[in-house]
């Protein structure tokens, strides 16, 4: 018998067994979150094997509909929004689903009501569908703040008083990345267990990274700071080498990336989308939180991200998050710019 490899199969964690441990740390817990996690991981699962077949069951393509964003919607962005509804209500414990694909925010009905708000974008990256690059699910998870009927007020609250957030990529593995607000783990989908097996164990982002990540064709129309901050990436005067530009165009591929190789992504505002393009309930502040629970920072040209005050379910901020070194260079920018104005 192999005890180094039987050794290492007793090591295995998968993500139900994870979220039962983090649950036993609270004795008065009632199981409720870890029963909406479970729902969350399921519609991840669905999502996965409906993307995996994408390119064979001929679902992609467009499903003739705007969304609020006035943006094409394809299928999957379609079909990934209703699974995601289902698994959440299901769940039995959410009150409030806000969801990039649905113009209002969705109100549980009292008998199948639960105490959590999920905030979500069912199909991130929907511009790569059709050619097979990495796609993603990103969610956001709020508690509802006392006993009362819950309102959008619930769901308006700085990124900061979110309970848990994270992401699934669906790429060459499907991956599963959660913070409950005590670091950030990752896991993989095993397709023949159909489980997601702890594989990132407490994740912490480089300190300073070598890959900088913005859609350059928006050069032309950014504000100073960020147009700096990428020359001084090109353009390095301290004698070290210019950073690598990598970008995908998927916010949860992009942003993995930079968790794992450390480096930063940037959303910047530029003249034509003052207020930039990603949205704050359910890209800007996941994305913030897991980064912060890593180690790094996220910062919107003017505040930390995560204190940012959500005012309409579909606002939208620019956004700079990474490496806390590389986050500090552009907070140094922006704040010499502020001084000089
Ligand atoms: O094409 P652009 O302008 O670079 O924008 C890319 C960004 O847009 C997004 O695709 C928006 O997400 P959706 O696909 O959910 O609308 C992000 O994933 C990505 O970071
Ligand atoms: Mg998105
Ligand atoms: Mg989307």
């Amino acid at each position: 018998m192999d005890h180094a490899a039987d050794a290492h199969r007793t090591d295995l964690m998968t993500i139900t067994r994870f979220v039962l441990n983090e649950q036993s740390k609270y004795p008065e817990s009632r199981g409720d979150f870890s029963i909406l996690l479970n729902h969350i991981v399921l519609g991840c699962k669905f999502v996965c094997s409906v993307v995996n077949k994408a390119g064979l069951a001929k679902l992609i393509g467009l499903a003739g509909e705007t969304n609020v964003q006035g943006e094409e919607q394809k299928k999957l962005d379609v079909l990934s929004n209703e699974v995601f509804i289902k698994a959440l209500v299901s769940s039995g414990r959410t009150c409030i689903l806000v969801s990039e694909e649905d113009e209002e925010a969705t109100f549980v009905e009292p008998s199948r009501r639960g105490r959590y708000c999920v905030v979500f974008d069912p199909l991130d990256g929907s511009s790569n569908i059709d050619c097979g690059v990495s796609i993603g699910t990103i969610f956001g998870i709020y508690m509802v703040k006392d006993d009362h009927e819950p309102t959008l007020d619930d769901v308006l609250q700085p990124g900061k008083n979110m309970l848990a957030a994270g992401y699934c990529m669906y790429g060459s593995s499907c991956t599963f990345v959660l913070s409950t607000g005590s670091g950030v783990n990752g896991f993989t989908l095993d397709p023949s267990l159909g489980e997601f097996i702890l594989t990132h164990p407490d994740i912490k982002i480089p300190k300073k990274g070598k890959i900088y990540s913005v859609n350059e064709g928006n050069v032309r129309n950014w504000d100073g700071p960020t147009a700096k901050y990428v020359e001084k990436c090109k353009f390095p005067q301290d004698g070290s080498s210019a950073k690598s530009l990598r970008y995908i165009g998927s916010m949860v591929a992009d942003v993995h990336r930079t968790l794992l190789y450390g480096g930063i992504f940037l959303y910047p505002a530029d003249k034509k989308s003052p207020n930039g393009k990603l949205r704050v309930l359910y890209e800007v502040f996941p994305m913030s939180f897991l980064m912060e629970q890593a180690g790094g920072q996220a910062f919107t040209g003017k505040q930390r991200a995560l204190d940012l005050v959500p005012t309409k379910i579909h606002e939208r901020s620019p956004i700079f998050l990474g490496s806390y070194d590389e986050v500090e260079e552009i907070k140094a920018l922006y704040a010499a710019e502020e001084k000089k104005a």
